[in-house]
């Protein structure tokens, strides 16, 4: 059995990770976090997620139960991950992590740090999204010096508070490193006023926030006459948290190192 604790229990994403766990073969549910001073804490998990008492009762603190888990499932904020990450290598644990909106900084540390302790990081935890980026870089390379303009463009739901969303920086690197160019330099984030016609290098991002998008990724790939695209539309956040959990029993197994879906999932080429 791999012992999981769920840090961000309360959240969108914790409640389904919190389901996902208590109905995964070889899972157990170790331990659940919530932030200090929330009124669920002491509660039943299973209750709380409506799947009847399972007999864990939600926490506030990592520390005090990291010894009593192996693997760590993070889908919060990027401060209480840098947080978590350092819990998990003072104490040897495994860590997956979906929190997207890290920066530059924060990703180094984390590259850093997995150098002692597996580590999953990804930005999205579905197959389809994971599959998709392959598909991306096979059409990258074989459209972008065919003249084919590039765009990605996401739409999420209105609580989400990072953008572009993780996924679609995820599918512009795919696409950035098939073709050879770089994202820092050719990605195009906003469009405003007379901002003149687009270049033939640029990959612009286009963001939509409204209502309740569970997450929705397209890449356009198009020209005079035609054009691709390929997308990816989750309908249940259940898709990211039964591939989170798979990650979990994955990264258990693992030697220290940094890896991603594309790993856990068999899919790198
Ligand atoms: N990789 C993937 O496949 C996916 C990634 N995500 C990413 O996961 C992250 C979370 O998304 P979502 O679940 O929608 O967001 P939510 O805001 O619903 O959940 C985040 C949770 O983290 C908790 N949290 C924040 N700070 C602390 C703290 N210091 N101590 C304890 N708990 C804390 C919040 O508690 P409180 O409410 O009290 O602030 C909240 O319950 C985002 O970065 C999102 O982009 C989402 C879906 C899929
Ligand atoms: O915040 C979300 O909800 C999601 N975030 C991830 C991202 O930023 O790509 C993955 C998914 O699309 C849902």
């Amino acid at each position: 059995m791999t012992r999981i604790a769920i840090l961000g229990a309360a959240g969108r994403m914790g409640r389904m990770l919190a389901q996902a766990t208590l109905q995964t073969d070889g899972a157990e549910l170790g331990a659940a976090i919530v932030r200090p001073g929330s009124s669920l804490i002491g509660a039943d998990v299973g209750e709380l997620i409506g799947a009847g008492k399972c007999g864990v009762a939600v926490t506030d603190s990592l520390d005090k139960v990291i010894d009593a888990i192996d693997v760590v499932i993070d889908f919060t904020t990027p401060a209480l991950t840098e947080q978590a990450v350092a819990l998990c290598k003072a104490h040897g644990k495994a860590i997956v992590i979906g929190t997207t909106g890290l920066d530059e900084a924060q990703e180094k540390t984390l590259g850093e740090q997995a150098k002692a302790v597996p580590v999953v990081y990804a930005a999205n935890m579905s197959t389809g999204v994971n599959l998709s980026l392959n598909l991306l870089a096979t059409a990258a390379r074989a459209l972008a010096d065919a003249g084919y303009d590039i765009e990605v463009i996401e739409a999420h739901h209105r609580h989400k508070v990072d953008a572009p969303s993780g996924t679609a920086l995820m599918m512009g690197r795919a696409v950035a490193e098939a073709c050879g160019r770089d994202l820092r330099t050719q990605g195009v984030f906003s469009r405003e006023g007379r901002c003149g016609p687009r270049t033939d290098d640029e990959i612009g991002f286009s963001v939509v926030r409204a209502g309740d998008i569970v997450g929705e990724h397209t890449v356009m790939f198009a020209t005079e006459g035609e054009r691709i695209e390929i997308t990816h539309k989750a309908s249940s956040r259940m898709t990211f948290a039964n591939g989170a959990v798979r990650a979990a029993l994955w990264v258990a197994q693992a030697q220290p190192g940094l890896y991603d879906m594309q790993d856990v999932l068999g899919l790198r080429d």
